[in-house]
């Protein structure tokens, strides 16, 4: 009806330029409606994150600031590209590209579980998106199957990740402030592994297991529903089952992947960099299928990038003494 199509309170830019229909998706922060741009019919979507409907003023403005200048600085074929930004006194409207397979999380439902080759496509890029992530200082901290886009309905697509609302880019600079005070105060953690790098892009090694548990076996691996255990007790203790009647056909590989992703201690956890060296993961017909969706053009950068890929798989070959791969 017309009140839900309420255009009224958009901003005169967004509403001259789009047409809002309706809504495709929700998020933590807010609303995400199917657009139209007026010039060229484009489809689109319009993230709409309501400054209010955070607690404290603070960290509303900060965690959107945060996210809007992640997505308009990060550049990766699997991270959602922002188009246009506006805002009015209470709303943020973030113009983003259409995933029109939409959320993993319910296609996972819908499927019950992925087949193997396609939970492995999907995992490799998310891989790549975080890797990607990390090397440019950048912790998601929210990796769940609601914040992985599918660009089609097709089991073989490109994936995006999206909601960097609780991301936070790694501060350096607040860590050398800390170490050039008097470090008598200071814990020891502080020294150690819980600094900012080594232990922070940690939390997302442990989501994309999660992820990739879901991903598998079709339900997640810590649920208050299982057992007598409170789920923060499951995830501390990092006791999770695989059910044999889901797990059956997942190969040995796979498992091993997601068994050494969910390890409570970080410092022991798998990190990105050896997810993408598993075993699992050197499967050459997957990286091919991935390489075309992430670089479609075929253009110079993209065939630089599955040289290295594959000049990297061939050496590790070598080194291995694998001769197959000579
Ligand atoms: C396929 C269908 C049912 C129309 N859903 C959808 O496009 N969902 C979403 C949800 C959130 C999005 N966020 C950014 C970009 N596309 C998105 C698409």
């Amino acid at each position: 009806d017309l009140s839900a199509n309420d255009q009224s309170s958009l901003p005169k830019e967004l509403r001259e330029k789009y047409v809002l229909t309706r809504g495709i998706g929700t998020g933590v922060c807010g609303e995400v409606k199917l657009a139209f741009e007026r010039s060229t019919c484009r489809k689109l979507a319009v993230k709409i994150i309501n400054k209010k409907n955070f607690k404290s003023e603070g960290t509303a403005t900060r965690n959107a600031k945060t996210e809007i200048e992640i997505l308009q600085r990060v550049d990766h074929p699997c991270l959602i590209k922002t188009e246009d930004f506006y805002q009015t006194d209470d709303s943020y409207y973030i113009v983003l590209e259409l995933m029109e397979g939409g959320e993993l999380f319910q296609k996972v439902k819908s499927q019950q579980q992925l087949k193997e080759s396609v939970a492995k496509l999907y995992f490799y890029q998310m891989l790549k998106a975080v890797q990607y992530l990390h090397s440019n200082g950048i912790i998601h901290r929210d990796l769940k199957p609601e914040n992985i886009l599918l660009s089609s309905q097709e089991d073989v697509c490109l994936i995006k990740v999206t909601d960097f609302n609780q991301s936070r880019i790694l501060e350096e600079a607040s860590l050398m402030r800390t170490l050039c005070g008097t470090p008598s105060y200071l814990a020891p953690e502080v020294f150690t592994h819980a600094s900012t790098t080594g232990y922070g892009l940690a939390v997302d090694a442990w989501s994309l297991g999660v992820l990739l548990f879901v991903c598998l076996g079709g339900y997640p691996p810590f649920h208050e529903s299982f057992g007598h255990q409170s789920i923060t007790d499951q995830i501390i203790r990092g006791e999770f089952t695989m059910v044999p009647s889901k797990w059956k056909h997942v190969s040995d590989q796979a498992k091993d992947v997601v068994r050494k992703l969910l390890v409570v201690d970080p410092s022991k956890r798998m990190t990105i960099e050896e997810a993408l060296q598993h075993p699992w993961l050197q499967d050459r017909d997957m990286m091919d299928t991935a390489h075309r969706l992430m670089y479609p053009s075929g253009d110079a950068a993209a065939t630089a990038a599955v040289q290295v890929e594959r000049l990297a798989t061939r050496k590790r070959g070598r080194d291995e003494g694998d001769e197959e791969e000579e």
